[in-house]
């Protein structure tokens, strides 16, 4: 059943299933947004369903809560829950000292909120999200809808006088409407090739009037697991300055293939 699913696909699913592993019984459990993370809260909704596993999950997203729910998995709300024990995400790039670009998805404001009230985040990816630099991906920064235009030209203004590649900034849209968060703001992704101090960059995005966050986590996600499409996967930890290989059976895994349609 597993060659059903692309490589990438395998890769995230590899990720996502490792990392279900360091969800344990009582858990809070943050619950990232984007097809990595669906593959995480599908492995968790197996572990409630077959194994018992009581946890209670904070999703990032309306996609994500719908999904958990759809799993079995009890749903709170972060205020409900005030901190979290671990959360798992995935990311758009990440870098060797597991900075991250976040937001591809459009949910990067619950997700940072989520993360940094979690005593540990861990990213899934697939090993193509590994970059030297951040940046070649377009970095999304949340900005309210009242005045966007202005919001915008505040931001290019400040990305002269940035270390970064690329200028470029778009609002995302939604066929022919602006793209609209869970939180009822807009996007707007800034094509910068290459940002050369992404937390200085951090930094000033977040001190404009107008921008309600950014999507460059810095110094919050903890361990990265690498998937590969061949079951391989890596576990890097910033705090422990480790990196151990490990590998997921596809073969045992097959029940969690049969809703592929979703
Ligand atoms: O930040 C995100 C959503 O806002 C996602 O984690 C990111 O876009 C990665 O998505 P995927 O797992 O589908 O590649």
């Amino acid at each position: 059943m597993s060659a059903e699913l692309s490589p990438i696909d395998k890769a995230k699913f590899v990720a996502a299933r490792r990392a279900a592993d360091f969800v344990e019984d009582g858990m809070r459990v943050g619950l990232g947004t984007g097809s990595t993370a669906a593959w995480l809260v599908r492995c968790l909704g197996e572990m409630v369903r077959e194994n018992g596993l009581r946890i209670r999950g904070v999703p990032t997203s309306s996609r994500t809560a719908s999904l958990a729910r759809d799993e079995g998995i009890e749903v709170i709300t972060l205020d409900e829950a005030r901190w979290l024990d671990i959360t798992i995400d995935g990311a758009d790039e990440f870098d060797g000292a597991l900075n991250l670009i976040k937001g591809g998805g459009g949910a990067l404001l619950q997700e940072k909120i989520v993360a940094t009230a979690s005593d540990r985040m861990v990213v899934i990816a697939d090993a193509a999200k590994e970059v030297a630099h951040l940046g070649a991906f377009p970095l999304p920064v949340e900005v309210v809808p009242f005045g966007w235009r202005t919001t915008e030209a505040l931001v290019a203004e400040a990305l002269e006088s940035m270390d970064v590649m690329g200028r470029e900034t778009a609002l995302r849209m939604n066929g022919t409407e602006p793209y609209v968060t869970d939180e009822g703001n807009y996007i707007l992704d800034l094509r910068l090739g290459r940002i050369g101090n992404a937390r200085q960059l951090a930094l000033v995005l977040n001190q404009m009037p107008g921008v309600v966050e950014n999507g460059l986590f810095i110094d919050i996600c903890d361990t990265v697991v690498v998937g590969h499409g061949d079951g391989r996967l890596e576990l890097r930890d910033i705090n422990a300055g480790t990196v151990t290989e490990d590998r997921v059976d596809f073969a045992d895994n097959e029940n969690l293939f049969r809703d592929l349609g979703e």
